[in-house]
């Protein structure tokens, strides 16, 4: 399979070589040359709308204003300091990148629609400053820019620029297709689907999608240098929003979650502007030159919108799926956890303190979903949190994964106090949890899942991971290893090729106990695990859970299913109303009169076994 995998990668380079290489001679006249050449720019452009939009999914509408920070930078650099065309690309780059790392944070902060505006007030405040800008010759722009050289390689006529923008496009493809199944870019595409999940994987939001806009900035810049390099003059017109919004819908015709999307996108865009600036007008006559382009583009992002909102590749993407289907879902191997793959990360002395929980209490406005609770976990067993609807059992796990931060009280992880860390950070110390709604990633197969949760073990960066070095290809082996073997010892290892929104509900809970282990956490925290899960499912889960519990994780296990608690965990505590109700072994739980009225809602009269009973 592998094997396969890297023949067909390697035909696939030699193919993209070729093209390259001779594609250009095929094509004689300039003015089929000069479509190619826009074609790449916008291709380039939308590529880099492709790594935040598509991988990262923040939105943005100033995508011109990054190209036209490469363009004016390039013209500036080459025309009035000298510089030569590569150093000109390179530092306007750098320009575009520190800018945005500078407003990314604030910026990303916003969301959706305030997103897009942010943006687009950026590119407007952008558009206007060259136009009123008389050192920049304002909305004249200026000339005199020379071609693209380096190395003494001067790329002065058309068919040399068709094989710049060309080899420009093809790095860029290369770079988004690594990084797409890179460490960080799987990261990216999980914090696309849920921020909160992808943290508690321990992924900086903030950082990572500060670093997705950094991206999109440079290849936007380099695509405006480009421009500049073969229109050898600038003007702030093509830089307005208007190209902001023509480039994200390239990309979101073709498909901003694959690399190849902005291809289809710009070849379609390149079709239907030759449509109308020559074949309408060569039947209608010169007045209709232009004419149909907006509407046809309009239309056309409406259709695919409705029809393949996942744009034209990820729609033949799909289609292909179906006609040659991964192994089914309801594949009936055997789902029986293995035996376990790999020991874990590191020798723990059973019943040490790994989580200690003081005063823990967490308010939102009159509400005390958690009050004053003390808690202590440790290594090697396996700690119950019962009680009613709304006891605050969630959000005390909330509250020790970093996701909530406590009104008051302290959380000490190993001894180190992590009461205000983010998720990410207390995920990387070694806390992994499940959600109680399954979050699972779209887009993304049951092993990429997984590898998700590998986030904290890795180290490759953006820059390293797409560069194939021996060190980062040794890195991703062992990622892949340690999720191959927690989907093994979750019993899915049959289904790692299966997209991971097409399982059931009991699956999508194993999967994501697969996520956490992979991770190798010391602590993790399960959020009502068997709910929805089959009386087979649920023997299968607390097998697991004791093979855990016997390698020395400190497992909290949140449950409704009595049955499953009192024969499973350790201790039991008990949250009624946010406070603790009880703390004891499950024999002395179950007997508690408290726990009974608290629980069942009767007065231990009541109930006839003076206990709680558990629903076989
Ligand atoms: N984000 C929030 N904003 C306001 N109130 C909240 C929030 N999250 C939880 N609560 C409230 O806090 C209390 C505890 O909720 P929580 O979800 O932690 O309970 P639970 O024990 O997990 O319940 P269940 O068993 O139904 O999942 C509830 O009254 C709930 O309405």
């Amino acid at each position: 399979m592998n094997s396969l995998r890297k023949h067909r990668t390697a035909m696939g380079v030699a193919a993209a070589i070729l093209v390259i290489a001779l594609g250009p001679l095929a094509v004689d006249d300039t003015y089929t040359q000069g479509l190619i050449v826009n074609f790449g720019i916008d291709a380039v452009l939308a590529l880099g709308l492709v790594l935040l939009v598509g991988y990262a999914g923040q939105f943005s509408l100033a995508q011109a204003a990054f190209a036209a920070i490469g363009a004016y930078g390039s013209a500036i650099g080459t025309v009035r300091l000298g510089w030569p065309p590569l150093v000109s690309m390179v530092v306007a780059a750098a320009v575009a990148a520190l800018l945005v790392y500078a407003i990314g944070r604030p910026i990303l902060r916003l969301r959706g629609h305030f997103l897009a505006m942010a943006t687009l007030a950026l590119g407007e405040i952008l558009y206007l400053l060259l136009t009123n800008s008389e050192e920049l010759g304002g909305s004249s722009g200026f000339g005199g820019i020379p071609p693209f050289s380096v190395f003494g390689l001067s790329f002065d006529d058309q068919r040399a620029q068709v094989y710049l923008v060309l080899v420009v496009l093809a790095l860029g493809l290369w770079f988004a297709v690594r990084m797409k199944s890179s460490r960080e870019g799987r990261a990216l595409r999980a914090l696309r689907i849920n921020e909160t999940v992808a943290s508690a994987h321990g992924v900086d939001a903030a950082r990572a999608k500060t670093k997705a806009f950094v991206l999109s900035a440079v290849f936007g810049s380099v695509a405006g240098s480009l421009y500049a390099h073969t229109m050898m003059y600038v003007n702030p017109a093509p830089f307005g929003v208007m190209h902001s919004v023509e480039i994200l819908v390239v990309a979101v015709i073709g498909g901003v979650l694959s690399p190849w999307g902005p291809l289809v996108g710009a070849a379609v865009l390149t079709l239907i502007r030759e449509a109308s600036t020559s074949v309408i007008p060569g039947v209608l006559g010169e007045g209709a030159v232009g004419a149909g382009e907006e509407f046809t583009v309009g239309l056309l992002l409406v259709l695919v919108l409705v029809l393949m909102p996942e744009g034209v590749v990820g729609a033949l993407g799909r289609l292909r799926a179906r006609l040659l289907p991964a192994r089914s879902v309801a594949d009936p191997a055997p789902a029986q956890p293995s035996a376990p793959a790999t020991a874990p990360s590191s020798a723990r002395s059973p019943g040490r303190v790994r989580l200690q929980v003081s005063g823990l209490t967490k308010r939102f406005g009159g509400v005390v979903a958690v009050g004053d609770v003390d808690l202590v976990l440790h290594d090697s067993e396996i700690l119950g949190v019962i009680g009613p609807n709304g006891a605050g059992k969630s959000t005390l796990i909330n509250l020790l994964s970093g996701v909530l931060t406590p009104t008051e009280g302290r959380i000490e992880f190993d001894g180190e106090d992590v009461t205000r860390a983010p998720a990410h950070k207390v995920a990387a110390k070694g806390l992994a949890r499940t959600f109680q709604t399954p979050v699972v990633f779209g887009g993304m197969s049951v092993l990429e899942t997984v590898l998700v949760g590998t986030y904290t073990v890795g180290r490759a960066g953006i820059a390293r991971s797409v560069i194939p070095t021996p060190g980062v290809l040794r890195e991703e082996r062992q990622l892949r290893e340690a999720a191959e073997a927690a989907l093994a010892r979750c019993g899915l290892a049959h289904l790692a090729d299966v997209e991971a929104d097409q399982l059931s509900l009991g699956h999508q809970k194993v999967l994501e106990i697969a996520r956490g282990l992979a991770g190798r956490p010391a602590v993790l925290l399960l959020d009502e695990p068997a709910a929805g899960l089959n009386r087979a499912e649920k023997q299968r889960m607390a097998a697991l859970l004791r093979e855990l519990r016997a390698e020395g994780i400190a497992l909290l296990l949140v449950e409704h299913d009595m049955e499953m608690v009192m024969e499973l965990v350790d201790r039991v505590h008990v949250l009624e109303f946010g406070k603790t109700l009880r703390v004891g072994t499950p024999d002395e739980v179950r007997s508690d009169p408290e726990v009974i009225r608290a629980y069942l809602g009767v007065d231990e009269d009541e109930d006839e076994e003076g206990a709680i009973r558990v629903d076989h």
